[in-house]
């Protein structure tokens, strides 16, 4: 690879070309689309000419912009390329996406994206370029979709060479003209991605020359293919196909990569970047310290010290000290170490559990150690994604990591985990478990972080060999990072607001002496500032007392004098009330009042804007600015923001939930028209009619739940009527199932049904409930894996395929197929048979129950395929829950005779389950379990 290097006098001039990537230094990459005739190529720059052609102006500005960015190095396709060296054109075009990929900074010149032209004419808001950048030509060629998508830091400019947003700023923008998903711009791995969705990505695309279309595919698809121009478009992708089947048909990549796939549950480096960029980016300065911090160097120098463990009060800066610190191990390390980490979140319900950070550090170990997969896949061949969600996903995760440790043989591994407190589910168990591994295995270490919470205090008083790092001890370094932060923080402000340099000069002193070591301080005053105009910052700076706490009762009072007070604070209670962060379209159908403001997302912006700086946006989801905001309007202004008590805001959410699922959910929202199609192909629709129900779909029973948790509430005074569910049962529940199908979430629905069953059973409504909850949680537990393979079959198999005296069946029976002539004969009741775990791969043999009888273990018996072998496994199932729970399992391999073990704590026979009796059959591969009325216990 060729660079450009740009000199003091702003002359550009090419590099040697780097033989290997590990030579190559940090430079930035552009992305452009071509002139005809008007770019400078190789030869010219080769011969000193072409600077007055109209492209040298692209490289003039990216050697300008890579030099703002501190990168000496960077590199333009026209003229990096000899095109005239064939071998070298082919190599360019299979290492292109690495080069991207690789790049420290990408920029996006958009020649066609101009913001002063458009100023001048309409006068004009700061998004008057959107239009041009939404019909600009960089979207419809064909290489310029890799560009997009390998580098990780992609930034978008006009023609002037202004800024315009970056890849994550302007991502629902780019979601809308592209149709590529979310996770695929955020970084997701493109293998995550299946073959027809990265196909369709090219669709509308067009490149010069037409083979192009396909040869700027292969990075994307991680193949390597010779180019052969003149072979024509056709040629070009029937020879893609076939290297894109050959490398996925590899059974042993096709099963890693489902493993992988199931395994992710986040990609921390995605809500690494995501959180430095919220936070206004990590500035080096107020993290360096810590290298040179003597605890710290204790921890990394010392070989006893293997447990690292920095606290402090919120606020203090610890999350962007541990981003600095990756950043920083990264850069030593390279590739002669593992690096894996985890930030905890407990606003954000998939990562805030103990196993959620397990599958975050096991997910970045393998992708930097593939190998290390097959540890995994012994357990997930045969369990599926069940071993990573069931109620065993804890234990066999564990053993997961123990393996995976024990095989690095070795090797430095450097494990990282941000914010324990925020760890809401599972927190002891996670600290147990890295105290434990801590002592055992001396090339791993780790680091933690946390608020100084006096029971991770005690429980890690048990880890001998930790060193501990507060940030309250250490505060003249924080102090003087701190400063430093204020520095830059206002230094951008007065940039941006042009204060004089009076009024620069008393904001940095109100902040150096109020702000007191705490970061966030700062950061939510700056933030504050952004809004006030110029002429009133003197007197507004008073208004910022010195503290979190009254800097968050400030805020509040603010609202509190507001003309939308009490929207404010409604807001505010549902967003600190909701089990995941929710979108501001779910947001208008669970607050009354704003239902009609689902397409008017800028005045929904602003309504946000009003909750002063406790929420922020990003992208279009909606969030707390951080924990401690949430944490403080629970612990002190809880009489304010929930008058009825938090019940109230979920019975809300359970209203609203209601209100908005039966408006929107109907036969087949997507329009897939065909009963088979596949749930795994299905896309969102540019209009999603789900988009404002998606959350009230999953959550809306969990809602329930929580209202009030008591049986002997009086049905009459609360809220819920027994009348709405029924009805949205009665009316919507198959819409509903084939909403959950289209979300992917129909193992949650499941387990909804249980716990609505548990609810109703649980309170002073009336029978009708009760009947159709039960038909409809028997409903739902027949035809799951149909309806979530195929959303729309819950109009044809899940019908034809229910008892006759179904309610369900018969409530939705206009539904069914027309076309069906001969019809299934099907029993009058649901049969005895609740479930049917499937798992085992031979005959099963034996099955028991654990003496709680919430448990059932049940043994196979199967012959190796040469028939030499005999194979015997054992299978854990939870007997209480909907879903098929396979870990734990353990394959033991005999060469002679069949020997089952089952544990002691097992018993054979029936048993009785929240008041059922329950009993088991067997048979290939499968038990069943079946409901036993008494007088029949011994017929079953
Ligand atoms: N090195 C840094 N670079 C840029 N911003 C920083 C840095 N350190 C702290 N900040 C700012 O301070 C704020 C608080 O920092 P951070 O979230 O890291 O604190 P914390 O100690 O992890 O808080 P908590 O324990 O409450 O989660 C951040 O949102 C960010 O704006």
């Amino acid at each position: 690879m060729r660079l450009l290097l740009r000199s003091d006098t702003g002359g550009v001039s090419l590099t040697q070309d780097f033989l290997g990537d590990d030579l190559i230094p940090p430079y930035a990459i552009l992305s452009h689309t071509w002139i005809e005739g008007q770019e400078v190529t190789f030869r010219d720059l080769m011969d000193g000419t072409g600077q007055n052609k109209a492209g040298y102006e692209k490289i003039r500005f990216c050697g300008q912009q890579a030099d703002r960015d501190g990168l000496q190095h960077f590199w333009v396709d026209t003229c990096c390329i000899d095109k005239s060296d064939h071998v070298e054109l082919q190599d360019a075009i299979n290492s292109m996406f690495r080069w991207y990929q690789n790049a420290a900074k990408c920029y996006v010149y958009l020649s066609d994206v101009s913001i002063t032209k458009r100023k001048a004419s309409s006068g004009c808001s700061e998004f008057a370029w959107e239009p041009a950048f939404r019909v600009s030509r960089w979207f419809n060629r064909g290489w310029t979709l890799q560009e997009l998508l390998a580098p990780r830091s992609v930034e978008f400019f006009s023609q002037e060479g202004k800024y315009l947003g970056n890849k994550r700023s302007l991502e629902q923008q780019i979601y809308q003209i592209t149709s590529i998903g979310v996770p695929a711009l955020q970084g997701s791995p493109l293998c995550n991605f299946d073959v027809e969705e990265r196909l369709s990505w090219m669709e509308g695309r067009r490149t010069t020359r037409k083979e192009d279309r396909a040869y700027s595919l292969l990075g994307i698809f991680g193949i390597y293919m010779l180019p052969n121009y003149g072979e024509g478009e056709e040629n070009a992708f029937r020879r893609l196909r076939e290297e894109i089947d050959r490398v996925s048909s590899g059974p042993q990549l096709k099963e890693d990569r489902i493993c992988i796939q199931n395994l992710r549950l986040t990609d921390p480096r995605n809500d690494k970047r995501r959180i430095e960029e919220t936070k206004g980016g990590l500035l080096k300065d107020s993290y360096r310290w810590i290298l040179e911090n003597s605890d710290f160097r204790r921890w990394s120098d010392g070989q006893q010290s293997r447990l690292l463990w920095i606290k402090g009060e919120p606020g203090k800066g610890k999350t962007m000290l541990l981003c600095g610190i990756i950043d920083e191990l990264n850069k030593l390390m390279g590739k002669t170490a593992l690096l894996s980490y985890f930030f905890c979140q407990a606003m954000d319900s998939r990562i805030n559990s103990a196993t959620a950070v397990l599958r975050g550090l096991l997910y970045l170990l393998v992708d930097q150690q593939p190998s290390l997969v097959l540890h995994i896949r012994k357990k997930h061949d045969h369990a599926g994604k069940a071993l990573f969600e069931d109620m065993n996903a804890w234990v066999a995760l564990c053993e997961i990591f123990t393996d995976i440790l024990q095989d690095l043989n070795q090797k430095s591994t450097y494990l990282i985990i941000d914010a324990l407190d925020e760890c809401v589910i599972d927190l002891p168990r996670l600290l147990d478990f890295i105290i434990q591994k801590s002592i055992v295995y001396p090339h791993v270490k780790w680091i933690i972080s946390s608020r100084n919470w006096p029971d991770i205090e005690g429980r890690l008083e048990r880890a001998g060999n930790k060193v501990r790092l507060s940030l309250e001890l250490n505060a003249e370094s924080v102090s003087t990072a701190v400063r430093s932060y204020v520095r830059h923080q206002v230094t951008q402000l007065a940039q941006e607001k042009k204060y004089d340099n009076k009024t620069r000069d008393a904001v940095l002193a109100h902040l150096f002496l109020n702000a007191h070591d705490t970061f966030l301080w700062v950061a939510l005053v700056c933030q504050h500032l952004r809004d006030v105009p110029r002429w009133k910052v003197f007197a507004k700076l008073k208004a910022f007392p010195p503290g979190l706490s009254p800097l968050y009762n400030r805020m509040l009072e603010h609202i509190r004098n507001s003309d939308d007070a009490d929207l404010c604070k409604h807001i505010l209670a549902l967003i600190a009330t909701v089990y995941r962060p929710i979108t501001l379209k779910e947001l208008t159908s669970l607050i009354k009042g704003l239902e009609d403001m689902a397409d008017d997302i800028e005045s929904l912006r602003e309504i946000i804007g009003l909750c002063g700086s406790f929420l922020t946006i990003q992208g279009d989801t909606v969030y707390f600015v951080h924990q401690s905001a949430k944490e403080f309007l629970f612990a002190n202004a809880s009489n304010e923001i929930f008058p009825s008590g938090t019940e109230e805001v979920h019975n809300t959410v359970v209203s609203q939930s209601l209100k908005i699922m039966s408006r929107t959910l109907q036969r087949d929202m997507y329009g897939l028209y065909a009963f088979g199609y596949p749930a795994k192909q299905v896309k969102r629709p540019d209009l999603d009619p789900l988009a404002a129900s998606r959350y009230s779909c999953i959550y809306w029973v969990d809602h329930l739940h929580d209202c009030n948790p008591s049986p002997s509430v009086n049905r009459t005074g609360h809220l819920l009527e027994e009348g709405a569910i029924t009805n949205f049962i009665k009316k919507k529940f198959l819409y509903w199932l084939e909403a959950l199908s289209l979300c992917k979430s129909v193992p949650q629905g499941v387990v909804s049904m249980t716990r609505l069953e548990a609810v109703v059973e649980g309170r002073i409504y009336g029978d009708t409930l009760l009947k159709v909850v039960r038909d409809a949680r028997r409903f739902i537990m027949s035809h799951k894996w149909a309806i979530e393979n195929s959303p729309l079959q819950a109009y044809v198999s899940a019908l034809l395929f229910s008892p006759t005296c179904s309610l369900i069946r018969n409530l939705f029976k206009r539904e069914k197929p027309d076309w069906i002539v001969i019809k299934p004969a099907i029993q009058e009741k649901w049969s005895p048979c609740l479930q049917t775990l499937e798992g085992h791969s031979g005959w099963v043999s034996s099955v028991a129950f654990s003496h709680d009888s919430t448990r059932l273990v049940s043994g196979s018996v199967a012959f190796s395929h040469d028939s030499t072998r005999l194979v015997s496994g054992s299978d854990d199932h939870n007997v209480n829950r909907g879903i098929h729970l396979s870990s734990n399992c353990r394959w033991i391999t005999y060469n002679s005779e069949n020997l089952l073990w089952l544990p002691s704590e097992y018993r054979p026979s029936c048993s009785t389950v929240s008041e059922k009796m329950i009993g088991t059959g067997t048979g290939h591969g499968r038990v069943w379990i079946y409901k036993v009325e008494r007088n029949e216990r011994n017929a079953s």
